[in-house]
């Protein structure tokens, strides 16, 4: 992939032959330095951004949860956050209320739907911002670095609500869902139903966490880490470590 950005008439290549492939069901985290291109990566996959060369594929419908809640939690009260992006489907106030109520559960705060959204903590925030991403039940999530502005209790309970997210939809069935073909480009259908939505079903989620804390390693499945606009390596927490330590990292 050959994205390049443009700004005050410059032009920059951020992206270099960058080849990212994740298992589906996983959660696999993507590490790197500051710069070397994690988020416009994950704008490429969410079609945020388009490369001028190279293919992505990624499964529809993908949910993208932002570094700074403050950026994407923005309705008054938490049911209402949750619910602003099914706006764009033709459901019923029952289907909504439904998938509220049930990526609500996912993320551990069934009991804060009609809570003001100003009253909640940094990581509270973070979890109606994934809840919001999970009502459209999504196959892909993509994360981009959840735990910056987090204190040590917040990034364990995010971390551990997207570890969470991704295990009970394997076990939910995921594993099937994951055999089916890939999605081309951006086609992004609106896959969200009545039914679906009634029925609380949640597909195989795939998410991608965009880290560059070590220590968050132990959630993973699968890791990769970015250099200068590639993927350097791929491998599991254990192999990624290893890498690490050979390039002179305490870990
Ligand atoms: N909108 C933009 N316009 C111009 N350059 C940009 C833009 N967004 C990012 N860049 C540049 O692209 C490069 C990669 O940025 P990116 O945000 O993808 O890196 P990153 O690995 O996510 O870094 P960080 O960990 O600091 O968030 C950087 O040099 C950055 O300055």
């Amino acid at each position: 992939m050959l994205p390049t950005e443009e700004g005050r008439g410059l032009t920059k290549r951020v992206l270099d032959s960058a080849s990212l492939e994740v298992p589906r069901g996983c959660l696999h985290m993507l590490l790197g330095a500051n710069g070397c291109g994690k988020s416009t990566l994950l704008r490429v996959l969410a079609g945020l951004f388009r490369p001028d060369a190279g293919s992505v594929h990624v499964d529809a419908p993908c949910g993208f949860v932002f570094q700074n809640p403050d950026h994407q939690v923005v309705m008054p009260t938490v049911a209402a956050d949750v619910a602003f992006g099914l706006g764009r489907y033709n459901l019923s106030a029952t289907a909504v209320h439904a998938a509220v109520q049930h990526a609500l559960q996912q993320v551990g705060l069934s009991d804060y739907a009609e809570r003001p959204t100003s009253s909640l903590s940094g990581g509270q925030k973070q979890r109606v911002a994934i809840a919001g991403a999970l009502a459209e039940c999504p196959r892909v999530l993509l994360l981009d670095e959840l735990t910056t502005f987090l204190d040590f209790e917040d990034q364990e309970n995010v971390l551990h609500c997207v570890r969470s997210i991704v295990d009970e939809s394997r076990q939910a069935g995921g594993q099937a869902a994951t055999g089916s073909t890939a999605g081309q480009g951006h086609q992004q259908e609106p896959v969200v139903d009545q039914q679906q939505a009634l029925e609380g079903q949640q597909r195989g989620v795939t998410a991608l966490w965009v880290t560059h804390r070590l220590e968050e390693l132990e959630y993973a499945d699968s890791v990769s880490y970015m250099e200068g606009g590639r993927i350097a390596f791929s491998g599991s927490p254990d192999e990624m470590r290893a890498y690490m330590r050979r390039l002179g990292a305490l870990v």
